[in-house]
């Protein structure tokens, strides 16, 4: 199919994500915008043979029901690498591909990771609070904590996990990390068991995909192992944490800090996290940079192209 064709295949996507995105879609194929419908079942009952593709997104993805309204669906691409939001074995059943964004997005995400443990650690946004509201006129700052040479957890050794590792050995951190199974040859060590790396951490980076078996990875258990020394990183899923017990720790010194870029409930964040010094809240930011969201968004495009054309795709999820 030559690329001018592709004007008449529909697209849906699920939800606003970045307008350059959008504007290739629509400049491309046949857009269809989810929220300007008051519902699913009122787009589906206008439009449903329309749809040959989705695009979604970590807010929204394709759901069983999506799926099922959908009776002409070939593919799913979701302009993320995560994919907890798209129902992989429902796709599977009826034979649509999906894609996704990785590798691009690899290096933001993982800066982010230790640009939190940096600013916990050293307090970078209290500081510059601090200066900010004149308080240094008053007196100088407190002392922080170091972060280069503290022991690193990871939990999750793939593409985000092991640049957040290479980053981390450069600061001089000794790293572990937990994931499923041991991967060959990468020098760190390997704990077959999350509690063990998080007894053995000082700070805990969450960096594997959410799953039925990573949902609430980090429970209480793991949040006392790492101790009231300790700090986690989130850069993963809100769901990773079972977050009341994240707040009720930190409330209580049962752990000394954490850098968030993922909630439980986005964009609701719990309001007794705003007052804490310890804390550093980022609104899920990881790889929103207008370079990796350009990438990301041509990989959406150039996967939806490639499957039209009866290509390969470029990131296809297996
Ligand atoms: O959270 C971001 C992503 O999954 O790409």
């Amino acid at each position: 199919m030559e690329v001018a064709s592709m004007e008449s295949v529909g697209v849906l996507m699920t939800n606003q994500m970045y307008p350059y995105l959008e504007d290739q879609l629509a400049k491309r194929f046949n857009l269809f915008r989810l929220w300007n419908y008051p519902s699913l079942s009122a787009f589906s009952k206008a439009h449903a043979n329309s749809i040959r593709a989705i695009v979604g997104s970590t807010k929204m993805g394709a759901d069983a029901t999506m799926i099922d309204s959908l009776p002409n669906l070939e593919i799913v691409c979701t302009y993320s690498v995560g994919l907890d939001k798209i129902d992989l074995p429902k796709c599977k059943q009826r034979g649509i591909p999906v894609a996704n964004t990785p590798d691009v997005l690899t290096d933001d995400v993982a800066d982010l990771a230790i640009a939190l443990a940096l600013s916990v650690s050293r307090r970078i946004c209290v500081s510059d609070s601090f200066v900010r509201n004149h308080s240094w006129q008053k007196s100088d700052f407190y002392l922080t904590s170091k972060f280069s040479g503290k022991t690193v957890g990871i939990v999750g050794l793939g593409r985000i996990g092991s640049a957040i590792a290479k980053r981390a050995a450069a600061f001089g951190c000794p790293v572990s990390y937990h994931s499923r199974s041991e991967k060959p040859d990468t020098g760190y060590k390997y704990y077959s068991n999350i509690l063990d790396l998080a007894s053995n951490s000082q700070i805990l980076i969450v960096a594997c995909a959410l799953t039925q078996e990573t949902h609430h990875i980090v429970n209480r258990q793991v949040i006392d192992a790492l101790g009231p020394k300790g700090i986690l990183i989130n850069i993963g899923r809100g769901q990773h944490v079972d977050e009341a017990e994240l707040v009720s720790a930190l409330k209580e010194g049962r752990l000394a800090g954490a850098g968030l870029d993922v909630f439980e409930n986005e964009p609701h964040v719990p309001e007794e996290l705003f007052s804490l010094e310890n804390v550093v809240l980022v609104p899920h930011i990881g790889s929103d940079t207008v370079e990796t969201s350009n990438a990301m968004a041509d990989l959406v495009i150039a996967n939806l192209e490639a499957h039209f054309q009866n290509k390969p795709l470029l990131t296809p999820v297996t």
